[in-house]
């Protein structure tokens, strides 16, 4: 392998000192010299070898006495070079050996590769001869392909294999004559003499070559322009030298053996240090005109100028850098040790664990024992980290969250049932089920000595108080409460925190409630239970059945905090709106507390010694400034808020005491403004001129007092103060006037503010006009139609089922179905017609309504999605009406399941139904006997004034419904639909 080598690598393989040669007698020129010296000046004498050698000055005709000698040649005379001179007649014919990366200039050393050992022999031979010189020529880049796809020694091996005419075609003309200073094994030492040219081929291997030796073109050593150049070139070459210590040790080598000091030399020189390609080095050693080869290593010297400015800039930026930075940590260590040696603060680490120590220390007994030795241990490795490193920071956090926990800390209960009770009723109306739940949970606790964990789930349409009782039952319980929801909650983590390993990790909900709160036993709020999401990695609700189930959530593992944490004594209040939606191995560990939703009476307690007196306070209004009057309340009930819950209720109260606000706050502006046309002297202004007056006054006299030496003039003074004086007591007496009057003013203000009386008549102002409601479309349901009950998530609520005549005729009869139905409401559909039609025939058997009648049912409210089999009475009794032309009795709804045979069977939402149909202003109402139970649980206010009749077959619905007393009555006020 060609090979340019490192200067000191050189010198280690050839510790010989470099030649010092004998000075050429043509060679130097006085103003060269000057400026060699003034090169000299700028190299450091360091010692270092370069390259360079200087041996004959090509081209001269002087023999040089020089030896290379290697230190081991010196030892051994076998191997030692006699020199010659080689006279151009005896080199006509020389070894042509390639050459990689670079051109041999003349007086350089170069050290290369020789791997044919026929080559190598050859060498040999010719050193023997002493003949020890050989044609070293550049190689031409591979004329096709990409050679830089054989990189590094690929590409070198593959120049190895190079051989005969196909090497000879690959070298480039112009080469040096190069004495073979060394060989050792395949490396070989050249030292370039003169230049050569190739005229032909003599032989393949290995590869001779006749050369004509070249001369420099002849010029003038005086002429201007030529010297001007040398010294542009030399004098950028000093510029090189300041900023690049690289070149200094080339440099120093050259300007020792200033003796060969020459135009052509100084061109040579130039390029040869240059870090130019090797065509551009290759076009300096064909130039054999001085000027022009002059010029080219100018170009690359100047070239080499700008690297090295550039290579300047980014070296004084970086050690900018690195030289900021170092004095930045000097004076932080500076500042840590000055702060230690004053004793304010110990060192990071230290009080970081002192303060994590702090502040386990007081748990240090109720904490349990695994928990103590993982902190340790933690702490113990802290100690060891080092501050800047992540793993620190995991530490340092983990150790944190360790420490924050409330290991065996517990808020003291409340066991009182009578204080329990009283608060539960401060804060809700009703709700007694819910209620009775948690003094019972108190009493078992009492009796206990401890309470236990459980989860109570309440369910029920939005709006009606889930998530408010909890914190209710929190202060009833005297727990910390903490609330968070799970709707849509995806991430297992969440719940059961990420691991540590992770950037950016945290524990889950669990573990920042309990830092949270700092008590053990809180009151957990999880809400929304029933919109726990799908989860993408792991599934949530399994992650909450550890977290809620009683027999696991003591040893509860966080995936952060990895040591087990206690949460048995954690009350779990969960809420839902559809028990359904639940996951049923979470549902089999809760107690379900279902709240139904609200009747007007209820929203009427509520409303008025809840809401109304939250909201009031909220909007800062006296209670003696504003009434709400039972019909307004009333009316906003039955018009406004017809939902199960009372948020939308609140909503409009909230709208309504915020109207009166604005009423109240414009009518103190007028007042005011009023009372201030009146009054033009506004009280505090007066007193402030008072104050400016009277004392700029007294202090102007006092200092006449002061000044003035005449008896005369001192008596003068006086009087004007007392007349000064007596001014003052008036203004001042005439300003209290004013201030008094004002007072008086605002008294009157207060008063003049008029109480905001809100009826129904004046409803609308406040809240706008009644939104439509479309549960009661009619008032006396006309033929075909029929009033149902329904449930949904939202609570119970009225529905009517209609049926219609499309169309008669001989065997038409059919039945079209409308309104977004599911399934199994389609099949009740088709159930109810084949009863009707069985009922019908036994009832008026020469009625063929059904047979030939197609029949068109629909559902109102084609928007929304309903499905569910408890129609199937509705929807009979709807198509007997058409049947038989009857409307149903008035204010009649229905539900329940019928089966083919006419049997009535139970249904879910009694409560909800109870509720929707009295909010609808029904007063009968059928359930199937199934149901009875249910209804009978009801809370007495939410039966009241409801006349309901059970049954389990669908001919007493027939008879309810279609009672001839009745149907004489309506069929006079309703004339037939159809
Ligand atoms: N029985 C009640 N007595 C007094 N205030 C009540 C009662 N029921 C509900 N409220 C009030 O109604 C508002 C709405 O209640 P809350 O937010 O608890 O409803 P929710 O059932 O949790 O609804 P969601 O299912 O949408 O979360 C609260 O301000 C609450 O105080």
């Amino acid at each position: 392998m060609l090979k340019l080598i490192s200067s000191s690598r050189f010198h280690r393989l050839h510790p010989t000192p470099l030649p010092v040669l004998r000075p050429s007698p043509d060679s130097t020129s006085p103003l060269l010299r000057v400026l060699a010296s003034s090169l000299r000046g700028l190299t450091r004498r360091t010692g270092g070898r370069s390259f360079f050698c200087s041996d004959s000055a090509e081209g001269s005709d002087h023999v040089p006495d020089a030896e290379v000698k290697t230190s081991e040649e010196s030892h051994s005379k076998a191997s030692a070079i006699v020199p010659t001179y080689p006279r151009p007649e005896d080199y006509l014919t020389v070894l042509a050996l390639p050459l990689i990366h670079r051109p041999l200039f003349p007086g350089f050393y170069m050290p290369i590769f020789v791997k044919d050992p026929k080559v190598l022999a050859a060498l040999q031979e010719s050193r023997e001869r002493q003949a020890p010189y050989a044609g070293a020529f550049l190689l031409k880049d591979e004329p096709e392909g990409d050679p830089s796809a054989l990189s590094g020694s690929d590409a070198d091996k593959n120049v190895y294999d190079l051989k005969g005419k196909e090497l000879f075609n690959r070298l480039h003309e112009v080469g040096t004559l190069a004495q073979i200073s060394s060989i050792h094994g395949d490396q070989v030492i050249l030292i370039g003499h003169r230049r050569l040219r190739i005229t032909e081929m003599v032989s393949e291997d290995p590869l001779t070559v006749k050369v004509d030796h070249l001369k420099d073109k002849a010029y003038n050593k005086d002429d201007d322009i030529i010297k001007a150049t040398s010294f542009e070139v030399i004098s950028t070459l000093r510029d090189v030298l300041k900023t690049s210590s690289l070149w200094r040790d080339h440099v120093q080598t050259y300007t020792k053996h200033i003796g060969d000091f020459t135009y052509p030399r100084l061109a040579d020189f130039g390029a040869a240090i240059s870090g130019a390609n090797k065509l551009q080095c290759q076009q300096v050693l064909e130039e054999l005109d001085v000027y022009k080869r002059l010029k080219l290593t100018l170009e690359l010297v100047k070239k080499e100028m700008e690297i090295s400015k550039i290579q300047e800039s980014i070296a004084k930026a970086i050690e900018e850098k690195i030289s900021g930075e170092q004095r930045r940590y000097l004076l932080n260590e500076q500042l840590k040790a000055i702060k230690k040696e004053l004793g304010l603060e110990t060192d990071d680490k230290t009080a970081l664990t002192g303060k994590f120590r702090e502040r386990i220390e007081p748990k240090r007994e109720k904490c349990p024992a695994h928990v103590l030795q993982v902190i340790d241990e933690e702490l113990a490795k802290l100690q060891l980290l080092e501050a800047s490193s992540s793993e620190f920071s995991v530490t340092r956090n983990y150790l944190d969250w360790l420490t924050a926990l409330p290991w065996g800390e517990y808020s003291d209960e409340n066991f009182d049932v009578t204080r329990a009770q009283k608060i539960l009723d401060e804060d809700h109306y009703g709700l007694t089920d819910v209620k009775e739940r948690i003094l019972e949970f108190i009493a078992v606790g009492k009796l206990r000595g401890t309470s236990q964990g459980k989860i109570i789930c309440l369910s029920g349409p939005p709006g009606v108080g889930k998530t408010s009782i909890g914190r209710s039952i929190a202060r009833a319980l005297n727990r910390k409460f903490f609330r968070f929801s799970v709707g849509g909650l995806a991430d297992v983590a969440e719940i059961k925190g990420h691991r540590r390993t992770y950037i950016g990790a945290m524990p889950g909900k669990m573990v920042q409630c309990l830092k949270n709160v700092g008590t053990a036993n809180p009151l957990v709020l999880i809400d929304e239970i029933d919109k726990l999401g799908r989860g993408h990695a792991g599934d949530p609700a399994s992650a909450l059945l550890e977290l809620l189930d009683p027999e696991q959530n003591a040893n509860f593992l966080d995936h952060y905090l990895d040591v087990t944490i206690d949460l048995s004594k954690v009350l779990f209040v969960c809420t839902a709106n559809v028990i359904e939606m639940i996951p049923n191995p979470l549902l089999d560990r809760m107690e379900v507390v279902a709240i139904a939703g609200y009747i007007t009476d209820e929203k009427m307690h509520i409303a008025r010694d809840y809401l109304e007196k939250s909201t009031r306070e909220a909007c800062g209004i006296q209670p003696e400034q504003v009434e709400v009057t039972d019909a307004a309340l009333l009316a906003l009930i039955e018009n406004y808020c017809r939902e199960a819950g009372v948020r939308n209720l609140q909503k409009h109260i909230e709208k309504i005491y915020r109207k009166i606000a604005l009423q109240l706050v414009r009518q103190g502006e007028t007042t005011d403004a009023t009372s201030h046309s009146a009054q033009s002297v506004e009280p505090e202004k007066a007193e402030v001129d008072y104050d400016e007056l009277g004392q700029n006054t007294v202090q102007k006299e006092n200092s006449g007092l002061v000044e003035g030496s005449n008896p005369e003039q001192i008596g003068e003074t006086f009087k004007e103060v007392d007349n000064v004086q007596t001014d003052i007591s008036s203004d001042q007496a005439e300003c209290l006037e004013i201030a008094k009057e004002s007072e008086e003013d605002k008294k009157i203000e207060t008063k003049t503010v008029e109480k905001v009386l809100v009826d129904e008549t004046n409803l609308a102002d406040f809240v706008g006009k009644p939104v439509f409601h479309a549960d009661r479309i009619y008032d006396q349901t006309p033929v075909g139609v029929v009033m149902g009950l329904a449930w949904t998530a939202m609570g119970g609520s009225t529905l009517y089922i209609e049926t219609t005549l499309v169309q008669q005729g001989e065997g038409k009869g059919s039945l079209r179905i409308t309104g977004q139905l599911g399934d199994v409401m389609k099949e009740s559909a088709q159930i109810a017609h084949t009863i009707a039609r069985s009922i019908l025939l036994e009832k008026e058997p020469e009625n063929p309504f059904f047979a030939n009648s197609e029949l068109h049912l629909h559902v109102p409210a084609g928007a929304t999605p309903k499905d569910g089999p408890s129609a199937g009475c509705t929807m009979t009794t709807s198509l007997l009406s058409l049947a038989m032309k009857k409307p149903v009795k008035k204010d009649i709804a229905m539900t329940g399941e019928v089966t083919l045979t006419g049997k009535i069977l139970p249904i879910g939402g009694v409560k909800e139904k109870t509720i929707a149909a009295r909010r609808s202003g029904i007063k009968t109402i059928i359930f199937p006997s199934a149901n009875r139970r249910d209804f009978d649980e009801l809370a007495p206010n939410v039966k009241e004034g409801i006349d309901v009749h059970f049954v389990d077959d669908y001919m007493q619905i027939f008879d309810l419904a279609f009672g001839d007393e009745q149907f004489q009555n309506i069929e006079k006020q309703v004339p037939n639909a159809l």
